[in-house]
């Protein structure tokens, strides 16, 4: 049975899946739930996403919800198939480790807070709410902190989770598209941020990231 997307196209978990379906050349339906009647609510729903969001996946019966869980299920289940996306030995205790940090590090240290300035600066905005200019600059203080971080990491290893490209890498891609398109250029910086700037390039340009980016609503966005 092909593997079902149970997703809005517009979710960024939703296209970090897709993304890493298309890295493997795995074939997949996309399944879209009736957002407007609030689907993703029902007691239906939270048997297979517990929490009442998207995405989650329909592997044959097997269901798995949280985009980074996957993210990693689909690069080691596949892992012949399509772009290699994890350590050549994954038994290897240390490389695995980096996997770990990689993804821990992303979703402690990134999304938080590009995900908030995507509420103050582009939701609020739709709902006709004004954003809350101090969150506005808190998040944005704390990311350029952030920012540092990761162009430390990327100074010392090729990619988030060592010297080759892994799923790791392909998990920022929701949020750092929102990023770039609000205007900041923490990922776009060569002279203050060459690392990043170099790899953002390298993994932003990627025919199946640019397959998966863009099925989002313009006035979305992210
Ligand atoms: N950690 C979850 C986050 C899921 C999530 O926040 N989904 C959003 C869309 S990207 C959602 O369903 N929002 C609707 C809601 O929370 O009611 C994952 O990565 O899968």
């Amino acid at each position: 049975m092909v593997l079902k997307l149970h997703t809005m196209p517009w979710s960024a978990g939703g296209r970090r899946v897709a993304l890493l379906l298309h890295e493997k050349k795995v074939p997949y339906e996309l399944v879209e739930p009736d957002w407007a009647a609030q689907e993703h609510k029902s007691e239906q729903w939270k048997e297979k996403q517990p929490f009442g969001q998207v995405p989650y996946i329909d592997d044959d019966g097997f269901i798995l919800f949280e985009s980074r869980a996957i993210a990693r299920y689909i690069a080691a289940k596949y892992a012949s198939s399509g772009t290699a996306l994890l350590p050549d030995d994954t038994s290897d205790l240390q490389a695995m480790a980096l996997i770990d940090q990689g993804i821990s590090a992303e979703l402690s240290n990134f999304e938080p807070y590009v995900a908030g300035l995507v509420v103050e600066k582009l939701i609020k905005p739709l709902r006709g709410a004004e954003p809350d200019q101090a969150a506005v600059a808190k998040h944005e203080a704390t990311l350029t902190e952030k920012m540092d971080g990761f162009e430390l990491m990327l100074s010392k290893r090729k990619y988030m989770a060592g010297d080759s490209l892994t799923f790791v890498d392909l998990i920022f891609c929701p949020y750092g598209n929102a990023l770039t398109k609000m205007g900041y250029d923490h990922l776009t910086n060569e002279s203050k941020h060459p690392n990043l700037a170099r790899w953002w390039k390298e993994i932003s340009t990627r025919e199946t990231w640019l397959a998966v980016k863009d099925t989002v609503p313009k006035s979305f966005l992210v």
